[in-house]
């Protein structure tokens, strides 16, 4: 098996991401690349820190609106991942060729939430920086049931919501901008692998 999805799958994705604006795939990576991730996970777990939000430094106010502890990566210094570097820039090649997006960068943290820990509702887009594009998440809990909290929930714009376990290979895509998210608080230890694929307008690069 390859660490990649034929056109197919991803034209099917794709179609989906862009009539709901979000899309949930199981069984997302490859075995092998699934199980090299949750390696990683649990090696650079002494490594990770409270996660922040935005300008707000205090770490009550922050605790309150997100609880999880993030390890951001560094493709050139997380080669061990290179399979699943490639399959970002697959997933953005895909983009950018049939949603017609300018997808060019990208940032991508693991993410622990300690039981007790939740996410409130927010957009992915910052107003000082909303460069973000396309959010992408691999949940990494296996066995995780019906009762251990810790659901994505998704705001609709019908006003109805979506939760979607956060179940080990499953992938969620959606569009950073217009998708109000939250993450429910979660009764067990919640690992994911967060990033998004963002646009960098060339001028900007320096600054
Ligand atoms: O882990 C999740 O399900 C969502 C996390 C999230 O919304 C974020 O990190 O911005
Ligand atoms: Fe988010």
């Amino acid at each position: 098996m390859t660490d990649f999805h034929n056109l197919e799958d991803w034209l099917e994705w794709i179609d989906e991401l862009s009539d709901k604006h979000y899309v949930v795939v199981d069984h997302f990576l490859s075995q092998p690349l699934y199980t090299t991730l949750k390696n990683y996970f649990v090696e650079h777990q002494e490594l990770f820190t409270q996660a922040g939000i935005g300008s707000l430094d205090n770490h009550q106010v922050r605790t309150k609106i997100r609880g999880d502890k993030t390890y951001w990566l560094d493709a050139n210094r997380d080669v061990d991942l290179n399979s699943f570097w490639h399959l970002v820039q697959e997933t953005k090649n895909v983009l950018n060729r049939y949603c017609y997006l300018s997808l060019s960068g990208h940032e991508f943290h693991l993410a622990h939430y300690p039981p007790g820990g939740h996410y409130a509702r927010h957009l992915d887009q910052f107003e000082e920086r909303s460069n973000r594009m396309i959010t992408m998440i691999v949940y990494l809990n296996d066995g995780w049931k019906t009762g251990d909290g810790g659901e994505l929930e998704i705001f609709e714009p019908d006003k109805s919501l979506s939760l979607i376990q956060p179940l080990g290979n499953r992938c969620v895509l959606f569009k950073s901008g217009v998708v109000p998210h939250a993450v429910l608080k979660s009764h067990k230890d919640r690992y994911s692998l967060t990033g998004w694929l963002t646009y960098q307008p060339k001028g900007l690069a320096w600054i």
